[in-house]
């Protein structure tokens, strides 16, 4: 039996869940049993994903479930929309599938999020599981219950929180990562160290080489303590009253280069991590931190080999990008700002000053 590292997601009313970590879980019989049963599974993945991987879970699955089913979705974040969101539920309904149906998000953190939030309508609710493929999936995306498909004109506008009964994260599958991808799980890993824990950021700076050569003792330790991190807070916030909204560290100029640029042009983890640098800067501008946090954080995404440099869209489009985040209030856009390592809050910070910034990393 591989070595397993089981994280505790605490929800109310019954709806607490593992996170399980470690290399050959995908073919590890144990990771299949104790899920609702009783009717069909249904495998999400994509045309990428699925034939590295679809096969072997479904005769993982073929123990469990009478039958297996599997649909395979485009590649991309520019297809996190209705239309592959619709290409679940075609499959589930032309199927005649029943509410005892478990689907199974096989992917990154498109295919989980456009995955669960076909659960969580399909006939008002059925159970999920999340089986993160990439590193920011694991690290981040299969955790916490939020679901959505992006609009035009804003990212994750339209889902619903909706938490998956089980994460079985394979570090084998990272294996296959190229290695953009497994640059922009790095990004939402080095999120976790300013927002929560100075000791992480300490941490990833002293290992981020071996993370970079894809050392899998520092993998699972990066996966474990941001896992453990996310599923802090969640349980305290789960539905982002205010605590929660710490996770979107570097997210609101990310978000705005993300549907700026055109979904899939920018990868979400260089968005957040170019954000990551803009949104230090802005805690440097509005007084909470020194100028040598900024310079450490924008080092550290350098050395990640991770974009410092937004693109040029025009201060005002940016506004207008960002005035639609979810956590602006009444027209005034609100940052994550770091209040102190390990600590960050949320800000409403004046236009000028989001211009100033804009301005002097040249995306204005
Ligand atoms: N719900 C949340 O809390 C949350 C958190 C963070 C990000 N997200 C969302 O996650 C998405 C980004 O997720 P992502 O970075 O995983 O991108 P992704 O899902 O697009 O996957 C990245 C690429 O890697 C490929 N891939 C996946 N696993 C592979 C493997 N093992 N081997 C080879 N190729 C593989 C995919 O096919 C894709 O081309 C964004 O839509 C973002 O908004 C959601
Ligand atoms: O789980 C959260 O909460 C996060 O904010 C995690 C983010 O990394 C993630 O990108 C999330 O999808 C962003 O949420 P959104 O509400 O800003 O769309
Ligand atoms: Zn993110």
């Amino acid at each position: 039996m591989p070595a397993t590292d089981t994280v505790r997601i605490r929800l109310p009313d019954d709806r607490n869940y593992e996170i399980r970590i470690g290399s050959g879980l995908l073919d590890a019989h144990a990771s299949w049993q104790g899920l609702p049963k009783g009717g069909a599974a249904v495998i999400v993945s994509n045309e990428t994903i699925a034939p590295l991987y679809a096969q072997r879970l479904r005769e993982q699955l073929l123990s469990v479930y009478a039958r297996v089913d599997l649909v395979v979705l485009a590649d991309g974040e520019q297809h996190k929309g209705w239309a592959s969101l619709n290409q679940i539920c075609d499959h589930l309904l032309s199927e005649a599938l029943d509410r005892k149906t478990v689907l199974f998000a096989l992917g990154g953190g498109v295919i989980g999020d456009m995955t669960g939030f076909a659960a969580a309508i399909y006939m008002r609710g059925v159970p999920f599981v999340q089986v993160p493929t990439t590193l920011l999936a694991q690290v981040d995306s299969s955790v916490g219950g939020k679901t959505a498909i992006n609009h035009p004109l804003g990212k994750n506008m339209i889902g619903a929180f909706y938490q998956p009964e089980r994460v079985i994260a394979d570090l084998d599958t990272l294996d296959s990562l190229p290695d953009r991808e497994l640059r922009a799980g790095l990004a939402e890993i080095i999120k976790y160290g300013p927002i929560a824990d100075a000791g992480f950021l300490d941490w990833i700076e002293t290992n981020l080489d071996a993370l970079l050569a894809r050392d899998k003792a520092a993998l699972a330790h990066a996966v474990r303590r941001s896992c453990e991190i996310k599923a802090d807070v969640v349980g305290q916030d789960e539905r982002e009253q205010g605590l929660r909204a710490i996770l979107n560290f570097g997210h609101t100029i990310g978000h705005a280069i993300e549907a700026g640029m055109g979904y899939g042009e920018w990868l979400h983890g260089e968005a957040v991590a170019c954000g990551m640098v803009l949104a230090a800067d802005l805690s440097h501008r509005m007084g909470l931190m020194p100028a040598d946090f900024v310079e450490r954080l924008r080092r550290l995404v350098e050395r990640a080999e991770l974009p410092v440099q937004p693109p040029r869209l025009g201060a005002e489009r940016y506004l207008q990008l960002m005035r639609v985040d979810k956590k602006a209030e009444a027209g005034a856009i609100r940052f994550v700002l770091i209040e102190a390592l390990g600590r960050a809050g949320l800000h409403a910070v004046p236009d000028e000053r989001i211009v100033e910034t804009l301005t002097t990393h040249g995306a204005a």
